[in-house]
């Protein structure tokens, strides 16, 4: 299991920053020591080892219906890496019934984001249970407050970045073709989706090509027309994705 010692007092301005955006009432809702931290020692969770230190992380990133998921699933079948898909783990908190499930529902009902806490929170919790220390993370960061949160508290930055890039006319057209029964694949959220998604992610998206780690794929073509462009980006890491 990989797990990273994170210090309380890094947290601070984004603790400060989530006071003034998260909306659910301050008194209902756990305390950010207590969201954080799985409360077990870490010598109690005997497996670690240490060339398990640093995980391999890849954001996977792109507008509603560019395809994440479906490539998603070529890059885990061709080079076992874990898929963490954050709106998958948000829709699966609705359907447990969770205390944020209604607040989680409605946000995605109206094209929002959910707040970055809740979310970095369901991915700390698969990454730290998971012996598998490649990651595929699907659909996150969203926003650069997605992403401050999710490098401070996890200490980590992805090592690669993938960018589906797709014309918004073939997006729509994808969603709204999709038929597997989602709230948010109707016109309307659509385009709400897309202009969040031009507003909120783009910028994680140049931030990731000035740090070089941006890999920008064309979305258009055939599932294994567009995989043929996601295969040598991986190949390029093979050795590291190798290692158990
Ligand atoms: N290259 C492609 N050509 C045509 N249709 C595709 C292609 N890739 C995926 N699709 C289809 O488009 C729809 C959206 O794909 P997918 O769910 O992978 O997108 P996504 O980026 O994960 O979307 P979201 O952000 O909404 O979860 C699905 O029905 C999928 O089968
Ligand atoms: O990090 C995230 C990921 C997703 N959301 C919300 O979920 C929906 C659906 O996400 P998909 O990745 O398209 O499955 C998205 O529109 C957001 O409302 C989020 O808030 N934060
Ligand atoms: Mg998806």
């Amino acid at each position: 299991m990989w797990r990273r010692a994170t210090s309380l007092a890094s947290f601070s301005p984004l603790v400060s920053s989530f006071k003034s955006s998260f909306f659910i009432q301050e008194a209902s809702r756990p305390k950010i020591w207590e969201m954080f931290t799985t409360g077990i020692p870490l010598q109690e969770k005997g497996n670690i080892r240490p060339k398990h230190g640093a995980p391999f992380i890849t954001f996977v990133l792109g507008g509603p219906g560019s395809g994440k998921g479906t490539q998603c699933a070529k890059i885990v079948d061709t080079y076992g890496l874990k898929h963490l898909s954050a709106g998958d783990l948000l829709r699966k908190e609705i359907a447990s019934d969770s205390e944020y499930g209604s607040m989680i529902l409605n946000t995605i009902r109206l094209g929002k984001i959910v707040p970055s806490e809740v979310t970095v929170k369901l991915l700390r919790k698969e990454m730290e249970s998971s012996d598998n220390h490649k990651f595929l993370i699907d659909g996150f960061p969203r926003s650069e407050e997605n992403r401050i949160a999710f490098e401070e508290i996890m200490e980590a930055e992805p090592d690669i970045v993938l960018f589906f890039n797709c014309p918004e006319e073939e997006m729509v057209k994808r969603v709204l073709s999709r038929n597997q029964g989602r709230i948010d694949d109707n016109l309307h959220t659509v385009r709400k989706r897309l202009k969040v998604f031009e507003e909120l992610n783009l910028p994680v998206i140049e931030h990731y090509a000035k740090r070089g780690k941006l890999h920008k794929i064309d979305a258009v073509g055939t599932v294994d027309e567009i995989f043929e462009q996601v295969r040598p980006i991986f190949a390029a890491y093979e050795r590291r994705l190798k290692e158990s």
